[in-house]
C-alpha cells in the first residue's frame, strides 16, 4: 500500500533522514520507535505529504505522490490519508459531529451522506451520545476518539498517527490502542504510528526502529 525509498531530509547542517526505505502493507499496524531526535516525526510528516523530502520516492497505492504538485497533493491527501496527532486539533467552535464531517465536506461529498457516516463512526467509537457537544465538553480520551473518527471519515488508505497517546493517561492510551486494533480487524484499516509508548508499539504487527536517520531494524 505504502512504499517509500531513499527518503532524505536535512535541516541546514543536520542530516535527519539519510535514505530511509519503508513499506506498509494493507491492513497492517506498523509502529516506528526510536530515541528523541531520531527523525521519526520528520519521516511520518514526509510520508503523509505534510512536509517535503530532499530526495526519494513515495508511492501510495502505486501512485507516485512525490511527483504531485501541492494542489493535487492537497486533494489526494484529503481523500486517501487520515491523521491523528498528539493534540487532537479539533476546531473548538464546531460540534463533535461537525468536526468529523469537515474533511468529508471539503472532499465535496454529499452533506447528508457524510453526516450519516460520521454518526455511524461516532457510534462505533462510543460517542453516539456526544454528537452535539463542542470538543471542550469532552474528556481527553473522548476528544482523541473524535480525532480518530475525523481521520476515518473519507475511508483513507492509511492513517498516520504521531504520538497519538502522548497526551493521554494510561487507561485512555490503552483504549486508543485497542481501538486501532479493532479498526484494523473490522475495517482492515492500515496505520503507521510514531510512538514512545511501548505498549502501543507492542500491539503493532511490526515495529521499526529509527536510529541516526535510518531504519535500523
Ligand atoms: N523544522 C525544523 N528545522 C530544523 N530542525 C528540525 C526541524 N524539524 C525537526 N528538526 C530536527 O530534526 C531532528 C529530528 O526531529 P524529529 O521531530 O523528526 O525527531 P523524533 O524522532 O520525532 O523526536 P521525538 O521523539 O523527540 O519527537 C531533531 O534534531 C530536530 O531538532
Amino acid at each position: 500500500m505504502l512504499k517509500a525509498t531513499n527518503i532524505k531530509k536535512r535541516y541546514n547542517q543536520l542530516e535527519v533522514l539519510k535514505g530511509v526505505d519503508i513499506s506498509v502493507e494493507k491492513g497492517e499496524i506498523v509502529s516506528i520507535i526510536g530515541s528523541s531526535g531520531a527523525g521519526k516525526s520528520t519521516l511520518l510528516h514526509i510520508l503523509g505529504t505534510l512536509d517535503t523530502a530532499d530526495g526519494g520516492e513515495i508511492y501510495l497505492n502505486n501512485e507516485p505522490i512525490h511527483l504531485y504538485n501541492s494542489k493535487k497533493l492537497a486533494a489526494y491527501r484529503n481523500r486517501n490519508m487520515g491523521f491523528v496527532f498528539q493534540f487532537h486539533h479539533l476546531l473548538p467552535e464546531f460540534t463533535t459531529l461537525e468536526n468529523v464531517c469537515i474533511p468529508g465536506w471539503i472532499a465535496g461529498r454529499k452533506k447528508k451522506e457524510v453526516e450519516q457516516e460520521a454518526i455511524g463512526l461516532l457510534k462505533t467509537l462510543g460517542l453516539g451520545d456526544r454528537l452535539d457537544n463542542k470538543p471542550q465538553a469532552l474528556s481527553g480520551g473522548e476528544q482523541q476518539r473524535v480525532a480518530v473518527a475525523r481521520a476515518l471519515i473519507n475511508k483513507p488508505s492509511i492513517v498516520f498517527a504521531d504520538e497519538p497517546t502522548g497526551n493521554l493517561d494510561s487507561t485512555n492510551a490503552k483504549e486508543l490502542h485497542q481501538l486501532f486494533v479493532r479498526l484494523r480487524s473490522e475495517f482492515n484499516q492500515t496505520f503507521l504510528i510514531v510512538t514512545h509508548n511501548e505498549e502501543l508499539a507492542g500491539m503493532s504487527d511490526r515495529v521499526l526502529h529509527m536510529k541516526d536517520g535510518l531504519i535500523s531494524a
